[in-house]
């Protein structure tokens, strides 16, 4: 099991919030009150100086925080405007809203008195909705919302501070997107510089539109890791029925902060620590493996050779890349490190697969679709670890997914999975309405059962599942540079050469998708494929250092 902070969908976070309470040893109004102090004291953190501030409340637990917000700033001497709703919020949240109330006045949360001249202040906190949102936002709301975001766009250097409680609001925090609204960024989505969240990240955090949205994400200690823990061990026992494997999900996410208390331990990081240390025991039995990387014909493109590459750097002991008998010539370039075999058609492959040192095969990469469609049956059939990647795809959705197994680590973009699974491709296009809403988790982990392989589903957040629920959330939106021709390639080389290594495929898959982000990072804009691989070994000296 790779080693992480947890992800907790929300109703994992209700859950375990429900059963620190039914413990008798912390009250919901305690949370609460730790919950709002932690966002006050990142504010102060941040801007140290006390300013103008308005806290828009919503009508639940959210919006309870942020009158604990407006109680705290106000006694550090912020000058503090609260909007806020006339109903009748549960017990904590009415606690403090009283408390609040002998304060100062609650103004309506309306779009009109937000904007009211003369009234514009320093920071914003967005305490309107939280974990608690399971529908799009209407009417007063709404607009609200729809006139925040519309403060980014253009005109971003006049953009307001806002900060958000647990997320920016009507954000759905289980898939990353925003309720009534589209999959796809636009303008309208409330983005805020900087969100703090508490206990876990939430997957929406990570996924999707989330990771713009929520600008820095601080995630907030508020004691909770006790039930935590103690809900995970119950899972084990099988007697929690309403959280679903919370330790199942693991973040390895480079990008954003986190307060030293929290532990956030990267997953594919840790396995590329594990695996510089392991040149010094060379002759351990996993040894460093045999890669063979099948390519394809005359002017099929470097894409193979990619591969290889970066399976060699990555540690494979020996890779061969095997093109058909008439295209030796073309893949005759460097690497010279690179063996050669040629293979025409299946018979030659089951031959060369009787050899049990090959460790890892990759098929896929400027492979053809008929060529792979001819050799995958053989491959399939050899049980070897295999990454199935590109025309590979394409193959297997012709073939079917029945002769897959768990050595397999299929590596699609969403253009890819489309074909493999359209069904699942169709909801995730689908508007998201109610929450929690269909994601990119659900439909790689799906997808994972189905065809009973490791599936990364690529992107600047790329979802690992595994098919017994695995997962994995790999965010690399600061490397946007990624996105370049035959840089998928790469990643398909380097997770061959890692299972070539011994590393099981869920590791395998994670630590790929660790390495191909750090290389693209160490490197910087300009990157092009060729040069991710020449990356790996700077990488591991850094992992050393
Ligand atoms: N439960 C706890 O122990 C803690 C909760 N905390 C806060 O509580 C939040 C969750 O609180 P809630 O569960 O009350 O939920 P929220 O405050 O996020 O939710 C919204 C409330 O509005 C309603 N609602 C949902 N969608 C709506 C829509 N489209 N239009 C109008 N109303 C809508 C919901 O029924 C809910 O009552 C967290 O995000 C966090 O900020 C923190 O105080 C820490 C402790
Ligand atoms: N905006 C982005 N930010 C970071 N990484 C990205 C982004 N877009 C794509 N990627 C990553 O870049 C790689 C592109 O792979 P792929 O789509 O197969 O490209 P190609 O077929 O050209 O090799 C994947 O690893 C993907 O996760
Ligand atoms: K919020």
């Amino acid at each position: 099991m790779l080693t992480g902070t947890e992800i907790l969908t929300t109703a994992q976070m209700r859950a375990i919030e429900s059963a620190a309470m039914a413990s008798g040893e912390v009250t919901g109004l305690q949370l609460m009150e730790r919950a709002g102090t932690a966002v006050a004291g990142q504010i102060r953190l941040r801007w140290p100086k006390p300013g103008r501030v308005t806290v828009l409340c919503g009508p639940g637990n959210n919006g309870g925080d942020g009158y604990v917000i407006a109680r705290l700033l106000h006694h550090a001497g912020w000058q503090v405007r609260v909007l806020g709703m006339d109903n009748s919020p549960g017990a904590d949240a009415a606690e403090v809203k009283r408390q609040w109330a002998k304060i100062g006045p609650i103004l309506p949360l309306t779009e009109a008195e937000l904007r009211r001249r003369g009234e514009s202040s320093d920071v914003y906190v967005d305490a309107i909705f939280g974990t608690g949102l399971t529908r799009a936002p209407q009417e007063d709301i709404a607009s609200i919302l729809l006139h925040m975001g519309g403060w980014g766009g253009d005109w971003a250097y006049y953009r307001p501070r806002i900060v958000s409680v647990d997320c920016p609001s009507g954000l759905c925090l289980d898939s990353g997107f925003f309720l009534g609204q589209s999959r796809v960024a636009g303008d309208l989505e409330l983005r805020a510089v900087m969100t703090v969240a508490f206990d876990s990240p939430k997957p929406g955090h990570l996924l999707g539109l989330g990771p713009d949205c929520c600008g820095r994400l601080v995630i907030a200690d508020i004691g909770l890791a006790h039930w935590r823990v103690t809900q995970r061990r119950e899972i084990a026992d099988g007697k929690a029925l309403e959280v679903q494997r919370p330790a199942a999900l693991t973040a390895d996410w480079p990008i954003f902060d986190i307060p030293d208390n929290r532990r956030f331990a990267l997953a594919g990081k840790k396995q590329a620590e594990w695996l510089t240390k392991r040149h010094a025991t060379s002759d351990h039995k996993f040894g460093h493996g045999h890669a063979l990387v099948l390519a394809g014909g005359i002017a099929r493109g470097g894409a193979a050779r990619l591969a290889a590459r970066a399976a060699l750097r990555v540690g494979a002991g020996l890779v061969t890349l095997a093109p058909p008998r008439s295209a030796m010539i073309d893949h005759g370039g460097p690497p010279d490190a690179l063996m050669r075999r040629g293979i025409d058609d299946a018979a030659t492959l089951d031959d060369l697969l009787t050899d049990g040192r090959i460790t890892a095969l990759c098929i896929g990469p400027g492979c053809g679709i008929d060529r792979a469609t001819a050799l995958l049956p053989s491959l399939l059939k050899s049980k070897r670890p295999a990454v199935l990647d590109a025309d590979a795809l394409s193959a297997l959705a012709e073939i079917g997914l029945t002769d897959l197994h768990q050595g397999c680590v299929l590596t699609p973009h969403l253009g890819e999975f489309a074909r493999l699974f359209p069904d699942l491709t169709e909801r995730l296009g689908e508007k998201p309405r109610t929450g929690p809403a269909y994601s990119k988790l659900d439909a790689a982990r799906e997808a994972a059962a189905r065809s009973g392989a490791v599936v990364l589903l690529k992107g600047p957040d790329t979802v690992i599942a595994a098919p017994d629920g695995r997962a994995i959330i790999h965010s690399a939106f600061d490397v946007p540079w990624l996105a370049t021709a035959g840089s998928g390639d790469v990643l398909a080389g380097l997770i061959t050469g890692l299972l070539a290594r011994g590393l099981p495929p869920l590791d395998a898959a994670a630590t790929g998708a660790w390495l191909h982000a750090a290389a693209a990072r160490r490197f910087g804009p300009g990157l092009i494929a060729d040069d991710l691989p020449e990356q790996i070994p700077a990488v591991f000296r850094d992992l050393r250092a």
